[in-house]
C-alpha cells in the first residue's frame, strides 16, 4: 500500500502544490489522480519515487517511509512512464527497454531477450525492436515507454499523463491495452490525468484534487458519478454524469426482443414484407449485421437487397446467446438503441450474429428496476 499521511509540499517560492494530503492507495489496482491544471497531481506522484520530497508529512510504501531508502534504490521498485515516453533517442527500441535491467546487473543478452518479450506484451511487432524512437508513431513510442517501465518488473508503476500527447483513437487503444496488461500483471498503478473520462475508464479508485492541492473526493468511479461530494466535483465529473453512470450498471436486466432481419440478396418485394415499423436489419450468411433497410430505401433499390446500399447501423450490444447474460452495461445497451437509425439496438452473440433487438424504453425500465432493487449506488 502507498500512503500519504498529512503530506504538504511547499515549493521554495511559497507555492503550496499539495496541502495536507491523506490518501491510502491499495495494492494491485489502478488509482487515478485527477483534477484541473496546477492542482498538484504531478507533485503528488513524484513524492512517491522521491523526485520531490514533502515539506511536511510522510509518504509510505508498505509501511516504510520512502525517505528511508536512497532515491535510486527506491526507484528500482517503481516504474515511471511520462508523456511523450521520454525515450533515449540514440538507442534502439530494444535497448531502450533493456536499459534499466542492464544498469541493475542483468547480462545484456538476458536483458534483450526479456525486452523482446515485453515489446510483444505491450503489442509491438518484433520488427520494431531495431528501430530508433523517431521511427515510431507517438502511440508506439508510448508503448515502448510502458515496456521500459515494466522491464525491471517493479511492483509499482507511476504514470504521469502518459497518453495525453496522442490522438483520441490511439489514446483509446492505449487505455484498453493498459487495462488488459493490468488484468494480467496486477501492478499497483498510480496514474495522473486531467481528463475525467480517462480517470473514470481506468481507475479502480479516483482521487479528485482541487487547485491548492487539496483532496476533494476519493472514491470508485461509479460512486463519484452517482454521489459527488460537492459542486466542484459535480461540475468536474460533468453534466452528463447520470448517463455515464449507466456504464457501471450491468445490462443483464435488459430483455432482448425480436428484430426484423433479412439476408443480403433477398428480393426487394420479400424484404418489404419483413419490415417492422418500416425497418429491417440486413445480415450476411453468418447472420452478422451489415446495416439497415427502410421502406424508403427499398423503394429506390433494384431487385434485391444489396450490401452496398444500406443505412449504417449503430453500436452493437453483446450478449451470450446461451445464458442470455451480457458483459455490456446499461450504457452500452442504451447507446445501441439510441445510435440505431431504426431506434432498435442490435444485440449480437459472441460470434457477432444478430440475436435480437433492444429499445431505449426497455433499458430505462431495466434502470428503474435496478434502482428499485438497490443495485444503483445511492
Ligand atoms: N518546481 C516548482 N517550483 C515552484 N512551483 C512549482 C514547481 N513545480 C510545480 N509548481 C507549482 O505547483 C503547483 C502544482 O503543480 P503540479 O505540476 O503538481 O500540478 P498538476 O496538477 O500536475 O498540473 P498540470 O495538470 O498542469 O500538469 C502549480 O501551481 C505549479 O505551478
Amino acid at each position: 500500500m502507498i500512503e500519504f499521511q498529512s503530506v504538504t509540499k511547499r515549493y521554495p517560492d511559497g507555492t503550496v502544490a499539495v496541502d495536507a494530503l491523506d490518501l491510502a492507495i491499495e495494492d494491485g489496482g489502478i488509482t487515478v489522480l485527477v483534477g484541473p491544471s496546477g492542482c498538484g497531481k504531478t507533485t503528488s506522484l513524484r513524492m512517491i519515487n522521491r523526485m520531490v520530497d514533502p515539506s511536511e508529512g510522510t509518504v509510505l510504501i508498505d509501511g516504510r517511509d520512502v525517505r528511508a531508502q536512497s532515491p535510486s534504490a527506491l526507484r528500482r521498485g517503481i516504474g515511471y512512464v511520462i508523456q511523450n515516453a521520454g525515450l533515449f533517442p540514440h538507442r534502439t527500441v530494444l535497448d531502450n527497454v533493456a536499459t534499466v535491467p542492464v544498469l541493475t546487473g542483468t547480462g545484456k543478452a538476458a536483458a534483450r531477450k526479456r525486452a523482446a518479450e515485453l515489446l510483444e506484451t505491450v503489442g509491438l511487432p518484433a520488427a520494431f525492436a531495431k528501430r530508433y524512437p523517431a521511427q515510431l508513431s507517438g502511440g508506439q513510442q508510448q508503448r515502448v515507454g510502458v515496456a521500459r517501465a515494466l522491464a525491471a518488473d517493479p511492483p509499482v508503476l507511476l504514470m504521469d499523463e502518459p497518453f495525453s500527447a496522442v490522438d483520441p483513437i490511439v489514446r483509446d487503444d492505449l487505455q484498453e491495452e493498459l487495462l488488459r496488461l493490468q488484468s494480467e500483471l496486477g501492478k499497483t498503478i498510480v496514474f495522473v490525468t486531467h481528463d475525467i473520462d480517462e480517470a473514470i475508464k481506468l481507475g479502480d479508485k479516483v482521487a479528485v484534487l482541487r487547485v491548492g492541492g487539496r483532496l476533494a473526493q476519493f472514491d470508485t468511479p461509479s460512486a463519484l458519478l452517482a454521489n459527488p461530494v460537492d459542486d466542484f466535483v459535480a461540475s468536474f465529473v460533468g453534466r452528463d454524469r447520470g448517463y455515464r453512470a449507466l456504464g457501471f450498471l450491468p445490462g443483464h436486466g435488459v430483455p432482448v426482443g425480436p428484430v426484423s432481419s433479412v439476408p443480403v440478396g433477398t428480393a426487394v418485394d420479400t424484404a418489404r414484407g419483413q419490415l417492422t415499423d418500416g425497418w429491417a436489419v440486413v445480415v450476411d450468411d453468418a447472420k452478422r449485421p451489415l446495416g439497415w433497410v427502410s421502406a424508403d430505401l427499398l423503394s429506390s433499390s433494384g431487385d434485391a437487397v444489396s450490401a452496398e446500399n444500406l443505412i449504417s447501423g449503430g453500436s452493437l450490444y453483446s450478449v451470450d446467446a446461451e445464458s442470455g447474460g451480457t458483459s455490456g452495461s446499461l450504457r452500452n445497451a442504451l447507446d445501441a438503441a439510441l445510435s440505431s437509425p431504426s431506434g432498435v439496438g442490435i444485440a449480437v452473440d459472441s460470434g457477432g450474429a444478430v440475436v435480437g433487438g433492444i429499445t431505449a424504453d426497455t433499458v430505462i425500465a431495466a434502470l428503474a428496476e435496478a434502482r428499485r432493487s438497490g443495485e444503483v449506488p445511492t
